[in-house]
């Protein structure tokens, strides 16, 4: 029996590193150093510069379009750190919130040829920390550095593959929870193994597991969902399926702990503020370095068969939700439409979603 942490533990321990501005090491034939670029302290970049003059920052292709760097390696760019660089110039490439008011004294350096293998790896970490998309690497000074310093170790070449691996979830607990659309509520909580953020069922009334269920699968939403945004349409969304699932008796609402479409809060917040310069939500994702939609409904069709069902009537406007639920074995029988929640500053956000995500109204 070993104490030790395994890959999974390890990478949770890296994501906590990162998002508090610690480096972690990446081991393959190269050892590299990889720091969140939104978090490094100024300290610690100094440290990085006064060591080598070969760090780079990483970022998404989406990214270097923005910043008009070649991204040599196809989905990413290693863009090189000039020697006199400070904290707001590894800010201002990572983070988009001043692009428009202070354009990058460029050009930008980018590196080609060589292995990106670790670049690309520390970019899928920063995401999976709900961090900006940019990654501070340099090669590791010496063989034990990461065992003098205390530093997180990861296998290199297992990285990726364990980060798209299915989050296999546990549920934990479920206990009644009477509701206003009907007192016949049951709340489940599931905890992933990857020692991420937790997701819920809500179950109303008792369905019957071998019929098609009526669901819905809900994106968290803080400020749809709690505060009222009218921005999006998700609180109308949230409350408008429990109240249809009462009213007909029976139903399950999956609540995913994937805020933004999988960016988290403050990075969906940096969107908000791009698209008060002007962008639309997939513009405003992408100028961020990251995709259009960065969840993983895998987690949905999980939590779903876990609980017994096999088939949905699926509320939802979203193709790519069905597409995504057949795909993973849940059949989707009925999709049920969802219109809901139209206010005169969604209109813009809806219009997107139609134009640039395929819904359907
Ligand atoms: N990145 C980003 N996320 C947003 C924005 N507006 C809303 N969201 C998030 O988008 C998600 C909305 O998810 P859903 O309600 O499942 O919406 P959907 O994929 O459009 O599909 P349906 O509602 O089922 O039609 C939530 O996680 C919100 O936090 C935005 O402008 N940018
Ligand atoms: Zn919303």
């Amino acid at each position: 029996m070993t104490f030790a942490p395994d890959l999974n533990e390890r990478l949770a321990r890296a994501r906590a590193d990162l998002r508090m501005g610690l480096p972690v090491v990446l081991e393959g034939a190269q050892p590299m150093l990889a720091f969140a670029a939104e978090t490094i302290s100024e300290q610690r970049l100094a440290g990085v510069q006064a060591m080598t003059p070969d760090a780079v920052i990483a970022i998404t292709d989406h990214r270097a379009r923005v910043l008009k760097a070649a991204a040599y390696d196809g989905d990413l760019a290693r863009i090189e750190l000039p020697p006199d660089a400070r904290l707001p110039w590894v800010l201002g490439v990572a983070d988009p919130a001043d692009d428009l008011k202070t354009p990058m004294k460029g050009p930008l350096i980018a590196q080609r040829g060589g292995d990106a293998a670790a670049h690309r790896a520390a970019l899928h970490l920063v995401k999976s920390a709900r961090l900006l998309p940019a990654a501070l690497l340099c090669p590791s000074p010496s063989i034990g550095f990461a065992t003098q310093n205390d530093l997180t170790r990861l296998p290199l070449a297992q990285v990726i593959p364990a980060l798209a691996a299915p989050n296999v979830l546990a549920p934990v607990v479920s206990a009644r929870l009477p509701l206003s659309v009907s007192e016949a509520g049951r709340l489940h909580v599931f905890r992933p193994e990857d020692g991420g953020e937790e997701h819920y069922a809500v179950e109303i009334g008792r369905p019957d597991r071998d019929k098609p269920v009526l669901a819905r699968l809900h994106s968290a939403c803080f400020t749809g969902d709690v505060l009222g945004s009218l921005k999006c349409d998700c609180g109308p969304q949230l409350h408008g399926a429990l109240a249809q699932m009462g009213q007909e008796g029976a139903g399950v609402l999956l609540y995913l702990n994937q805020e933004g479409r999988g960016i988290g809060l403050a990075n969906k917040m940096r969107a908000y503020s791009l698209q008060d310069q002007g962008f639309d939500t997939v513009e405003a994702n992408h100028r961020l370095g990251f995709e259009d939609d960065e969840r993983d409904f895998r987690l949905g069709a999980d939590i779903l068969a876990r609980m017994g069902f096999s088939k949905v009537r699926l509320l939802t406007n979203n193709p790519a939700k069905i597409a995504m639920m057949e795909n993973c074995g849940i059949s989707v029988t009925e999709r049920v439409p969802l219109k809901v929640g139209q206010t005169p500053q969604n209109a813009g956000y809806l219009a997107t979603k139609m134009a640039k995500s395929g819904h359907l109204l």
